[in-house]
């Protein structure tokens, strides 16, 4: 098909969408489902994020680039997202961090990308529409109806389990050799005595958890998604951590198995997005597909217990569905864009969990506070901590 000569990429919606623009990173062509984010800052932080694994995001901020990148902004080293939308690239790569340019990073990940198209109108049709499957296609080729059959195939296609894909394959240990931890935030009331030790699920975790962990005095193992609570505990945690992940948490039979035996025995939990739903799964409650999801870093929530709001970070397209919700879970927050759940607890049991990103990156610290409320009690629990003279003793699961 001939487009106009500024064209050499074009983006096709599954309901028949077209867009033109301009090719960015490598050509190629893209699947994946459409998702919006809002963010106005931290867009090398949102591309390296595992859990937009199989996505495609679009922008809405229009300018996008204007920072460049550096190594200390990747949430981990691998761009998982299938591609990028964006309104302008900026040419110019303006600030004392930048290490290069969004475009030659997006060349070196082997990314696909279209600018110059109408960002806003795109995001008003997920909006109207919800989630849709689309496709960048980023050379002079275009062939829209192949192109309409294969995502129509795609849709019906089973839904992988993109946890195991993201997922480390081998368990490893973090102190704060491992990063160069600037501009992370500090939580104050921590006593850094003693390590407190964290098995951390990596369900496709964030480098900002992990650094806050390792900030917070943590001695961190991180474990594969699949491993049994058995094998983590042999590690003697102290808690748990469940990580964010991408796509749909109810393949993941094998985390919510492992949860259900840390919640047995008791044990701190706190889960953060994919964490929070394999939790609430865990307690017999019931995941839904949202309309478009969550993404951007102004969302507000309230915390129930004192109507405190908090703006937070959020990237999630499933939610707990509040509807015939098991009488062991009590929610604790809720969005005020559209009360969906933001935030549990498990009633007797020492587990919590928030649906927002409370690490940021990018985004408001205002729920930052979790983590220390985590390392809180993981110290009161004294799980696994031995008493003068005694070897620390797993409890059998
Ligand atoms: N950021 C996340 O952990 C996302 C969780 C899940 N994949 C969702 O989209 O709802």
């Amino acid at each position: 098909m001939n487009t106009s000569s500024l064209s050499n990429a074009a983006l096709i919606l599954e309901d028949g969408n077209i867009f033109f623009g301009k090719q960015i990173g490598i050509s190629g062509e893209t699947f994946g489902e459409i998702v919006f984010n809002t963010s106005m800052t931290g867009y090398q932080e949102i591309i390296t994020d595992p859990s937009y694994s199989n996505q495609i995001i679009t922008f809405t901020y229009p300018h996008i680039g204007n920072v460049g990148v550096n190594k200390n902004d990747c949430e981990s080293n691998i761009v998982y997202a299938n591609g990028i939308i964006i309104r302008d690239l900026s040419i110019v790569s303006s600030n004392y961090r930048s290490e290069g340019s969004l475009l030659t990073y997006l060349k070196k990940k082997k990314i696909i990308g279209i600018s110059d198209i109408d960002t806003r109108k795109l995001t008003k049709i997920i909006r109207i529409s919800g989630s849709q499957l689309g496709c960048i296609i980023a050379h002079k080729k275009i062939k829209i109806s192949k192109t309409l059959q294969k995502l129509k195939q795609l849709s019906h296609s089973k839904k992988i389990d993109l946890v195991q894909i993201v997922s480390t394959k081998t368990q490893y240990t973090l102190n704060n050799k491992n990063f160069k931890i600037n501009n992370i935030p500090t939580i104050k009331n921590i006593k850094k005595k003693s390590k407190t030790r964290i098995v951390v699920y990596d369900f496709g975790v964030k480098q900002n958890i992990l650094k806050i962990l390792i900030n917070q005095k943590c001695h961190i193992t991180v474990v594969p998604a699949q491993t049994s609570a058995k094998e983590a505990m042999k590690l003697l945690p102290n808690g748990i951590f469940l990580s964010n992940g991408p796509g749909d948490p109810r393949p993941c039979y094998y985390a919510i198995n492992a949860i259900k035996s840390f919640l047995k025995i008791n044990i701190p939990i706190f889960g953060i997005c994919l964490g929070h739903q394999l939790l609430a799964l865990a307690n017999g409650a019931q995941i839904t597909k949202m309309r478009f999801g969550h993404h951007g870093g102004n969302h507000p929530v309230k915390e129930l217990c004192s109507n405190k709001v908090m703006i937070t970070s959020q990237n999630h397209n499933f939610t707990v569905n509040p509807i015939d919700l098991p009488k062991s879970i009590e929610i604790t927050h809720i969005s005020l864009f559209d009360k969906s759940i933001q935030g549990l607890r498990i009633k007797d049991k020492n587990a919590f969990s928030f649906q927002g990103h409370p690490e940021s990156s990018p985004g408001p610290h205002d729920a930052l506070s979790l983590f220390e409320n985590f390392i809180t009690l993981v110290k009161s629990c004294n799980y696994n901590i031995a008493n003068k003279g005694e070897k620390c003793q797993n409890v059998p699961i």
